[in-house]
């Protein structure tokens, strides 16, 4: 009897260890499986940073304002031309995607009738994911690209010098920076955008917002998670080489000439006191810039590395100055006034004065085409796209029949 208890309790015993170790067993497979699923995630946004074998067509460009994003948005332009791929224009005879209000889906030419089939967009907008994503597949590549705070407040000064009511009010850049608060009253809040943290602005917050450091951490997350590049206007040719990796696209995708820049006459030098005032008027940029900036440097170093870099920067300046010998008359962009064809004239605002280009005489025809796509300032450009790829339509009002010759 007393065995038959032993062993009765001996197997219950034996059957609670098994018990015991399938929880243990099961926890541990579960936990594992947390692991497995973190890791692939991790994994899985590390393939992201690989290059693809085969170039991507789906891309969104969030086009800030002062920071290169002409010449970016000519890049883009040339290649959906490349590839036949369909853009999302301005509806109408708009030129921008409804800035300065937050981007809704109806901004884009025929939204209604194509839903998710474009392949670029590329204008000026206020970014909103979740309009943005009614419009774009759910394979597009999100990209933007960030300036120095600093020289994006010189340059924004010129160009908006008198859109801009803080700006208007005061002398230059330097007199405005001595004393924001008394040219920039934020019940002007839409008109002054440009005055302070415009990329914030741009992303679609609040450039006014108290800077806390949670906020701050909050909105860095948010577009993290939006965006899978961030370039740098300081570091153009850089930032190219990484775009082009990160799409799978070919060198002569992001080679570019110079756009929307400006003569040197128009360029005020920033006192150092200015210069310093600009970190703290637009805290938001300036924290969102030096965040940006690390994780550029970060995902140079994990794509390429920095010797590889410098071979490709080196061969992108190469090509870009093979075809300025091929396209242009002056070595250099030329003031407005020398601007031989009327038609290629970029536009002009406030202080700024917008420099552009002349093109050889007696080019072959196909010579003429690659070379008038990169020297064609954004407004024509858009203007053309949108007539070719909406013929039943009204032009927009700079509509010029460039390749029609
Ligand atoms: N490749 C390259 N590298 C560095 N900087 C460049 C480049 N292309 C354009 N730019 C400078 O960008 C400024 C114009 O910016 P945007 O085209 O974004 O202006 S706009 O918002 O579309 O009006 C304008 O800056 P400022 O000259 O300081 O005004 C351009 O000179």
């Amino acid at each position: 009897m007393k065995s038959l208890v032993c062993s009765w309790r001996h197997s219950r015993l034996l059957w609670l260890v098994t018990l015991w170790l399938g929880v243990i067993f099961l926890a541990g497979f579960f936990h594992m499986n947390v692991n497995i699923t973190s890791s692939y995630r991790v994994w899985r946004f590390s393939t992201k940073h690989l290059r693809p074998s085969y170039p991507q067509t789906n891309v969104m460009f969030l086009k800030t304002h002062k920071t290169a994003s002409s010449t970016v948005m000519n890049i883009l332009f040339r290649f959906a031309e490349k590839h036949n791929l369909t853009l999302a224009l301005p509806a109408g005879q708009n030129h921008d995607l409804g800035y300065p209000h937050r981007f809704m889906a109806q901004f884009v030419e025929g939204f209604k009738t194509m839903g998710q089939s474009y392949n670029i967009m590329c204008n000026h907008m206020r970014f909103n994911l979740p309009e943005v994503r009614k419009v774009m597949p759910n394979t597009t590549t999100y990209f933007s690209i960030m300036r120095n705070p600093i020289s994006l407040m010189e340059s924004s000064y010129a160009y908006y010098s008198f859109f801009t009511p803080a700006f208007r009010r005061s002398k230059d850049v330097n007199e405005f920076l001595a004393s924001p608060w008394t040219y920039y009253n934020m019940s002007e809040y839409r008109n002054n955008v440009h005055a302070r943290n415009n990329m914030w602005y741009d992303f679609g917050y609040d450039n006014n917002a108290m800077d806390t450091e949670d906020y701050v951490q909050h909105v860095l997350v948010e577009i993290e998670q939006a965006f899978q590049l961030m370039l740098l206007t300081d570091y153009f040719d850089e930032s190219m080489v990484l775009l082009k990796e990160t799409l799978g696209w070919e060198l002569d995708d992001v080679v570019y000439f110079k756009l929307n820049s400006r003569s040197q006459d128009t360029i005020k030098s920033m006192t150092p006191e200015s210069k310093e005032k600009v970190k703290e008027w637009c805290s938001l940029d300036w924290k969102l810039y030096q965040h940006f900036n690390r994780t550029f440097w970060r995902r140079i170093q994990e794509i390429i590395g920095l010797e590889k870099l410098d071979q490709e920067v080196n061969l992108l300046r190469m090509r870009q100055k093979e075809l300025m010998e091929l396209c242009l008359l002056d070595p250099m962009p030329i003031d407005k006034t020398k601007i031989k064809n009327k038609k290629l004239k970029p536009f002009q605002s406030g202080r700024a004065n917008i420099l552009g280009y002349n093109l050889k005489e007696d080019m072959a025809n196909e010579t003429l085409r690659t070379c008038l796509r990169l020297i064609t300032p954004e407004l024509q450009y858009m203007s053309y796209l949108y007539a070719r790829q909406f013929p039943e339509k009204n032009g927009k009002s700079t509509a010029f029949s460039l390749w029609r010759r």
